[in-house]
């Protein structure tokens, strides 16, 4: 079939299988170029179809030959409907994986529930015995809880105050004001329940109780802080309180993990176009503004290049560097002081008629399209194309 980009907001119900597998390709192209000194060998990343986790699996396994396992929550294809884009990534990471004789294998499934780490613990034990590494890379809006059954759903609000401030419509460009209500009733507590630390802990605690942990372990989390001017919106209103949770969960996983010498690690992330972070409200326009300065400085990063910085310089080093708070930060260049004082300076300034130019709404655009496997260069769109794309790998 044709297959075109269907949006609606910040949503693209189709994606590009094509377009994916270039995408996928770049990146291991990426690491490859570069290499790592030292890296993991036996790693589980949870949320490895897209974003950081994709990019974690895709390091680990081409940087340091790494055999991987991938849990993630994707659409398969149908006949006339396309799969979700983190489907087709899975199977061209796989193919090119499997092409070079890493092992490679993934759970499609709800990584919240009992069944499927329970499945993924089944499939470690066979495979692979004990693990050195776990990415936690979940960004989901909704959790059911394993114990209760309860289904909760995180929210991105201010808490206290309502919170006005500019924001854009990416598909138009047009900048206006939005204002967003303060949480309210349980938001705070649901959010932390979504996107804090509990499932994070619960994973590692049945590795470990299943004996599938490694001596010298390391498992990290991605977290995000940015600058004041997101602030209420994000690293103090709600989803900041579950990113706190998260982070906290750090030191309690450690403490759990000092039989073996374990580790967790929290990484703060720099702020780019995902299907997470396009829903948040203010970050796009952030992200564009943002994107313009770091280009222009030389010092702008993807998911790819962001999580090679991680290992490299960072998470396999002899002493992981941290800030005060115990936290790995790759955030570094988004929060230079010289990149905020030029982006905050822009916010001031920005409007419908000049966004395209002082800011990279072209950028954000085209990575936004990207993510589904859309406007990626070399791609002939008018291609007939076959939705229907198996993940070799996958565990049924
Ligand atoms: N995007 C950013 O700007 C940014 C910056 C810093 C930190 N982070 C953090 O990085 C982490 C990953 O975010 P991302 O932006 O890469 O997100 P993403 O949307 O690209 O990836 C989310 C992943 O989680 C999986 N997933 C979602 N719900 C699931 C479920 N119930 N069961 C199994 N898998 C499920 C998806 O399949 C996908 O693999 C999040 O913790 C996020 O807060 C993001």
């Amino acid at each position: 079939m044709i297959i075109e980009p269907r949006t609606r907001g910040f949503i693209c119900t189709t994606a590009h299988p094509t377009g994916c597998a270039e995408n996928v390709k770049a990146q291991i192209g990426y690491i490859k170029s570069k290499g790592l000194n030292k890296g993991p060998k036996k790693v589980l990343v949870i949320g490895a179809s897209t974003g950081f986790g994709l990019a974690s699996r895709i390091t680990s396994a081409f940087g340091s030959n790494a055999s991987t396992i991938g849990v993630f929550f994707e659409k398969p294809p149908s006949e006339g409907r396309t799969a979700s884009t983190g489907w087709y990534n899975t199977a061209a990471f796989e193919t090119e994986a499997h092409k070079e004789g890493l092992y490679a294998k993934s759970i499609n499934g709800d990584a919240f529930s009992n069944e499927i780490k329970a499945k993924t613990l089944e499939l470690i034990k066979t495979d692979l015995g004990k693990i050195d590494m776990v990415v936690y890379s979940l960004a989901s809006p909704v959790r059911t809880h394993p114990e209760t059954g309860v289904r909760y759903k995180s929210t991105l609000k201010p808490i206290g105050n309502s919170y006005t401030n500019k924001t854009v419509d990416f598909h138009t460009g047009e900048v206006k004001d939005i204002t967003i209500a303060p949480a309210e009733g349980d938001d705070v507590a649901n959010t932390v329940t979504v996107m804090g630390g509990e499932d994070w802990q619960l994973w590692i605690d049945a590795l470990q109780e299943a004996d599938l942990l490694s001596e010298n372990f390391k498992t990290v989390a991605y977290s995000y802080i940015g600058p004041k001017l997101t602030e209420p919106v994000y690293r103090k209103g709600t989803i900041g309180m579950a990113k706190d949770h998260l982070e906290e969960t750090a030191f309690t996983i450690t403490e759990s993990l000092k039989q073996i010498n374990g580790k967790a690690y929290i990484s703060v992330n720099k702020a780019l176009v995902t299907q997470s972070s396009a829903a948040i409200p203010v970050i796009p326009l952030y992200i564009s503004l943002l994107y313009k300065i770091m280009k222009r400085e030389g010092i702008h990063e993807g998911c790819i290049e962001q999580i090679h910085r991680l290992y490299q310089d960072r998470l396999f080093l002899d002493a992981v560097p941290t800030d005060e708070q115990g936290r790995i930060r790759i955030d570094d260049w988004e929060m230079r002081a010289d990149v905020q004082e030029q982006v905050a300076k822009l916010w001031q300034e920005a409007t419908t008629e000049n966004l395209s130019k002082i800011g990279d709404l072209e950028g954000y655009r085209t990575d936004f399209f990207n993510l589904f496997g859309f406007h990626v260069e070399g791609v002939d769109y008018k291609e007939d194309t076959n939705e229907i794309v198996r993940i070799p790998g996958l565990k049924e």
